[in-house]
């Protein structure tokens, strides 16, 4: 089983998540178009776009703070909470801005919830043990929140919106007020966590490394609408359009006329020659950096060395295969390059991906 497939034991906590056309315009303008959305229950699906591209919005109107445009486009389980206010909702909501009550201790803050809900004393113990257990909080239990760190703030966050047992849990950049090596642990914790909790979840971040990590599905938004929703291997590995491929990662594009089935680009002592079948064609043939094997035999492109950038496991070498043609390569830190010289490599064919152009 890998990280991205959801624990089938794991008790199934969350409601399934639908929209119809759902869309939301801001005086006369429409931050996000019609959309269709399937989220089951038990998925973290991620937003993932730019600013400005409407992830926040559609996060809202799910959590009920903001109106939609019409009647009946948002579904819990099968049902309409279009008129369902938001206290009604149950959503629990974890932010970039911590929200927690900063002269309360960590378990009082999980608690809080809890005690609006009229639960009693013992439970309310019991369960904000479990929860702060359940995100490795339970030794900080009595600090205040002003004497914890920001990924434990984090954490505490999440176990108070967690605590209120939401059928769906919206998190808005949860992680982007950290610092880089926290937020990079932390991914991979919150991913695990919510998959444990088996709650459905819908994640915003503009962070493509987090989106992989955390989505067992991620929809790429471009201007209030998806340009693609999937599996973070599929978004990766065959991305539908330029727009999502070069927002998830790095993509090298080598276009040209492809006749008798080859690409052929030449150089000065340098050139791409790839075999990519099917009919002549005017085509661009993207891969990924890591896509790129040396080889020392007839390989497939020979490009000159410009220049690379040491990355600790790797390093990225940027090359031209003809002037002004550049490709970036990912290859192992332990070799060493010098500008201007050729780098042989092939690519591995199961990683080129091809857009249709314009003939
Ligand atoms: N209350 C509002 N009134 C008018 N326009 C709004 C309102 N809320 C959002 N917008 C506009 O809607 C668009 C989408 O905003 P939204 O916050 O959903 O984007 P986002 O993808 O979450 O961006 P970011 O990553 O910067 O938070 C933006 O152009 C924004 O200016």
């Amino acid at each position: 089983m890998n990280a991205h497939t959801a624990n089938p034991t794991a008790a199934r906590r969350g409601s399934s998540i639908t929209t119809r056309r759902l869309s939301k315009t801001f005086n006369g303008v429409t931050v996000l178009q019609p959309t269709d959305l399937e989220i089951p229950a038990g998925e973290i699906l991620v937003l993932l776009g730019p600013s400005g591209c409407g992830k926040t919005t559609l996060l809202r109107l799910i959590a009920g703070l903001e109106q939609p445009d019409g009647p009946d486009m948002i579904r819990f389980d099968g049902e309409d909470v279009g008129g369902v206010p938001i206290e009604k909702r149950n959503v629990g909501m974890v932010f970039q801005s911590y929200a927690l009550f900063p002269n309360m201790t960590v378990a009082e803050n999980v608690a809080y919830g809890l005690k609006i809900r009229r639960i009693g004393r013992a439970q309310r113990e019991a369960e904000t043990r479990r929860l702060l257990a359940l995100v490795g909080m339970d030794e900080y239990a009595d600090r205040r929140i002003s004497a914890i760190s920001g990924g434990q703030r984090q954490r505490t966050a999440l176990a108070r919106a967690l605590a209120i047992k939401p059928r769906v849990l919206l998190l808005d950049e949860p992680l982007a007020a950290l610092d880089a090596v926290l937020r990079e642990r932390l991914r991979v914790e919150i991913g695990l966590l919510l998959r444990e909790f088996g709650i459905t979840a819908v994640y915003v971040t503009h962070d493509q490394a987090e989106a992989m990590a955390i989505g067992d599905r991620i929809a790429v938004m471009q201007r209030g609408r998806i340009a693609q929703i999937g599996a973070p291997q599929t978004i990766y590995h065959r991305p539908a359009n330029d727009f999502v491929a070069d927002f998830v990662g790095t993509m090298n594009r080598l276009e040209g006329r492809v006749a008798g089935g080859v690409l052929a680009i030449e150089g000065d002592g340098t050139h791409a020659r790839l075999d990519v079948g099917g009919p002549d064609r005017t085509a661009a043939i993207c891969f990924r950096p890591e896509a790129a094997r040396l080889s020392a035999g007839e390989a497939a492109v020979a490009a000159r060395v410009v220049a690379s950038t040491f990355f600790g496991a790797t390093q990225r070498l940027v090359a031209e295969v003809a002037p002004g043609r550049r490709l970036q390569l990912d290859l192992s830190s332990s070799l060493s390059f010098t500008p201007g010289q050729i780098v042989a490599f092939d690519i591995d064919p199961q990683a080129i991906i091809e857009f249709q152009q314009e003939a």
